[in-house]
């Protein structure tokens, strides 16, 4: 589709134009504030099946131009949720190097320093990724905070490699990892809400579960990540660094928040 980015003339304000969706109901990122929140006991913890890989297995690790993903071996799973909602591929929102803020969802307007996305279809009612991006019961996202605090080695796994992508489109192979170690300790500590994609086309097709509680990357880390790559392709001239790579809080209407934990 038309190139969009996150500033300038192609920023978020001007999505709308070639992506109606942009600028429709249902969007996300949202700001979770408290006053929004409603428990739900019929929540149940997210249950996930064979994110723990094998080194033996291989992951592709690249760069798109808007973010850096992991493609997930369409074995993994989440169990816990109506349908079946198969993996197809992980990536990451953050801030840059002089502002170590740029998660998407904001808690209480706090923004955290980066936002990992695990993004799944439902392959129950659709066959692949491209069926199910634009219906309302098609995608399921599980959003991670991301602080910087405590080095974390399963970020390692693949911030080892990121060297290698620094220019849009291109790609590695790397070993696959124990995917939940990722993930907060807790699952069953989450908001849950209805939005979108949080890029263009940002179809309203995002059950979206963004865990209470977020993870630690050291600054080192979060600076890899943040400083790594650019959103400029190898050859081209003046390299364009890949960073503040997330769309602010949108409009949340009547939308409500529910919460799987009381306090
Ligand atoms: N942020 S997100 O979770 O809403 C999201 C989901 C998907 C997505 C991925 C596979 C299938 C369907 C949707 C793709 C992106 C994306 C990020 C950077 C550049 C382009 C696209 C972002
Ligand atoms: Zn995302």
């Amino acid at each position: 589709g038309a190139k969009w980015t996150y500033n300038g003339p192609e920023g978020e304000h001007h999505w709308s134009k070639h992506y109606p969706y942009c600028g429709g109901a249902f969007q996300s990122p949202i700001d979770i504030k408290s006053e929004l929140l409603r428990f739900d006991p019929t929540l149940r913890p997210i249950e996930i099946q064979n994110y723990k890989l094998s080194p033996n297995e291989q992951l592709t690790l690249g760069n798109n131009g808007h973010s850096v993903q992991i493609s997930l071996p369409s074995k993994m799973h989440i169990s816990s949720l109506p349908h079946r909602y198969t993996a197809a591929q992980l990536h990451f929102h953050w801030g840059s190097s002089g502002r170590p803020s740029g998660s998407e969802h904001t808690v209480n307007s706090k923004q955290y320093a980066a936002e990992m996305h695990v993004v799944h279809f439902n392959s129950d009612k659709y066959p692949n990724m491209s069926m199910a991006v634009d219906k309302s019961d098609g995608l399921a996202v599980l959003g991670v905070l991301i602080e910087v605090g405590e080095f974390n080695p399963a970020f390692e796994q693949f911030l080892r490699f990121i060297n290698g992508i620094k220019y849009r489109d291109q790609r590695v192979q790397v070993p696959g990892f124990n995917i939940r170690a990722l993930l907060p300790a807790r699952l069953d500590e989450f908001y849950r809400y209805d939005g979108s994609l949080t890029t263009p086309p940002c179809y309203p097709s995002v059950l979206w579960t963004i865990f209470r509680n977020h993870v630690t990357i050291s600054r080192k880390q979060f600076l890899d990540m943040a400083t790594a790559l650019y959103s400029s392709h190898a050859q081209e001239s003046s390299p364009v660094p890949l960073n503040g790579n997330f769309r602010k809080p949108q409009l949340v209407d009547s939308r409500v928040v529910l919460v799987s934990f009381k306090e």
